[in-house]
């Protein structure tokens, strides 16, 4: 599937980003987990801010890629884990499609799944999500991005 579903972008700043991790552990606390699974890499920055709020020191992977920037591709799994989930927290930082979520429930079903950002197609496969965002957005992470110098908007508007 190709980058042309997405007409608009909702961008999250390291500084949103944070706020919204600690807002998710808010409703996380009370659970008892024995450890994290991440999934890479999108899933590796939340999953290592709710780690430290939750105190939580044992940290999985399952290494998994389906997009190239925004096209996306086949799924490639490259790490599992050997057991059912059943106890851990698996984090991801977005359910688009829910193609990505779909794989990996089925090699953790026990697991509970969270992700920060849900889109509706792939919101019916985690457990619980932060904030959910249109389907037609790409959703623009810190971590892809970078800061740049931005022309005065007069400057804009006399080319
Ligand atoms: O619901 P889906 O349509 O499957 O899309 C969601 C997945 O896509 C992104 O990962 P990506 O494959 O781009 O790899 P990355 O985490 O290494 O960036 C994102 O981090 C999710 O894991
Ligand atoms: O950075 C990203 N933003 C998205 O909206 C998205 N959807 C799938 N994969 C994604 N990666
Ligand atoms: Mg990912």
């Amino acid at each position: 599937m190709s980058s042309e579903r997405y007409h608009q972008h909702f961008t999250i700043s390291w500084d949103q980003l944070h706020r919204d991790v600690r807002q998710l552990c808010h409703q996380l606390i009370e659970r008892d987990f024995k450890g994290i699974v991440a999934i890479t890499r999108g899933g590796l920055i939340p999953a290592a801010l709710i780690a430290r709020e939750l105190n939580i020191r044992l940290i999985d992977t399952v290494c998994i890629k389906s997009y190239d920037h925004m096209d996306q591709g086949g799924l490639d799994i490259m790490k599992g884990v050997d057991h059912d989930g059943d106890g851990w927290l698996l984090v991801d930082d977005l359910v688009d499609t829910g193609k990505t979520a779909r794989a990996v429930r089925e090699m953790l079903p026990k697991a509970h799944f969270v992700t920060m950002y849900a889109k509706p197609e792939g919101r019916p496969l985690v457990d619980q999500y932060l904030t959910e965002v249109a389907q037609q957005c790409w959703i623009q992470f810190p971590w892809d991005m970078g800061i740049a110098y931005v022309e005065p908007l007069a400057d804009q508007l006399k080319k």
